[in-house]
């Protein structure tokens, strides 16, 4: 079968389809091609993974000027038109869309040609591209609960994590407890300049605890110097740019202090990780606090809102998180019935499941788990 995965942007998006790939290649011997922006982070990262990519140009629609908007509705019919030769070029059975700048253009085109479409939707509250086709589609899988009303033949299947999520060893009952604090990929600002304010008195609340607070490459010094000048114990905390290898740094983790994005939040119901979530208000209609709050609403989580995150209420919440070690427990393992193991494979079964009769017959497809 040939499946066409349109959009990308920011790793939220390109890190699932690159999952969704590998379940279509390995369990379907699927032939795949990629359509993607110039300026998203697909550009990069999917000839890395060995995958054929086209790039389109789509411009942007949320939080940009009036121009930027109107220069990107004029642009769009274009990149619908480049899209429509792309299909006829490539043929494919299926096209799924994951979001993001390319998701748009490449679903209007395949509805219109009448070509099988599957949405995936890692938000809680799906994105303009994804609102706009998701009465259209074939089907949708997304994350969320929330979002299955916006779509056609929505599951929640979850959105793909790496295995490693799933298979952290479960932390000692008495060990000292450690806080993980990660803002996404580029570090979160408001964390990197609250910490410092309250680390000292933190740690001198909860004995014993340490800190891993990943502050993104922007902002690493600076947020180092924050800390040391804190007169914070140096010994039980350290700053990092980036962190290369975050399963393992979930799993020494008691507790997590981070962003909502969608992998974010996935990461953390696949590791059985409590967290304190402070959503980017600045995201897409508000989509990180609807992610959160789906976590929330579980007892898996406690939302903390950026505009209400004051020194003195950051350092409340953690230090009454952290001083109660069987409840932290507890919202770990709600955290853990949340998380969805088998969302690239099930996304895969339901690409199949939108072909055709005849060309489903071609291939062995296991009926969707519901
Ligand atoms: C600012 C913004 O609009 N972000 C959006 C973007 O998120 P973005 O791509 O930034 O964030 P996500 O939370 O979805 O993913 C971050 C990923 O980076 C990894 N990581 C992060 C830091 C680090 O040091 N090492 C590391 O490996 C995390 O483990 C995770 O896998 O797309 C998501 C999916 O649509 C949305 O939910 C987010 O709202």
């Amino acid at each position: 079968m040939r499946v066409l995965i349109a959009g990308g942007g920011t790793g939220g998006h390109i890190m699932p389809a690159l999952a969704i790939a590998d379940a279509l290649q390995k369990q379907y011997q699927a032939e795949l091609l990629f359509v993607g922006t110039p300026r998203g982070l697909e550009s990069k990262l999917v000839p890395q993974a060995g995958h054929k990519l086209e790039l389109i140009k789509v411009g942007q629609l949320k939080n940009v000027s009036l121009v930027t908007r109107l220069r990107t509705m004029l642009d769009l019919p274009m990149s619908v038109l480049h899209c429509r030769s792309l299909l006829k070029q490539f043929r494919p059975d299926v096209v799924i869309g994951v979001g993001g700048y390319a998701s748009g253009p490449g679903m209007v085109a395949a509805i219109l040609a009448r070509i099988p479409t599957l949405a995936v939707e890692p938000n809680a509250f799906p994105g303009l591209a994804n609102r706009l086709v998701g009465k259209h589609v074939s089907a949708a899988a997304v994350n969320f609960e929330p979002a299955l009303k916006y779509f056609r033949n929505a599951q929640v299947t979850g959105i793909p994590v790496r295995a490693e999520f799933f298979q952290l060893q479960r932390r000692p009952e008495n060990g000292l407890p450690h806080l993980l604090i990660f803002g996404g990929s580029q570090g979160a600002r408001v964390l990197n300049r609250t910490m410092p304010q309250v680390v000292a008195r933190l740690l001198e609340a909860v004995p014993g605890l340490t800190i891993l607070h990943q502050a993104g490459a922007r902002h690493a010094e600076e947020t180092q110097a924050a800390y040391a000048a804190s007169g914070a114990d140096p010994s039980r905390w350290q700053v990092h740019a980036f962190l290369d290898d975050m399963a393992r740094r979930f799993e020494a983790a008691d507790l997590v202090l981070s962003r909502s994005g969608a992998s974010t939040v996935a990461e953390e119901m696949a590791a059985g990780k409590p967290a304190l979530l402070v959503p980017f208000p600045g995201a897409a209609d508000d989509h990180q606090r609807k992610n959160a709050e789906v976590m929330a609403g579980a007892g898996a989580a406690t939302l903390l809102l950026e505009s209400e995150m004051t020194p003195d209420r950051l350092l409340e919440s953690l230090t009454a998180m952290l001083g109660n070690r069987a409840e932290l427990k507890a919202m770990g393992e709600r955290a853990r019935t949340l998380a969805h193991p088998d969302a690239a494979s099930r996304i895969a079964a339901m690409a199949c499941e939108v072909l055709g009769p005849g060309l489903k017959a071609q291939g062995s497809v296991p009926p969707i788990a519901r």
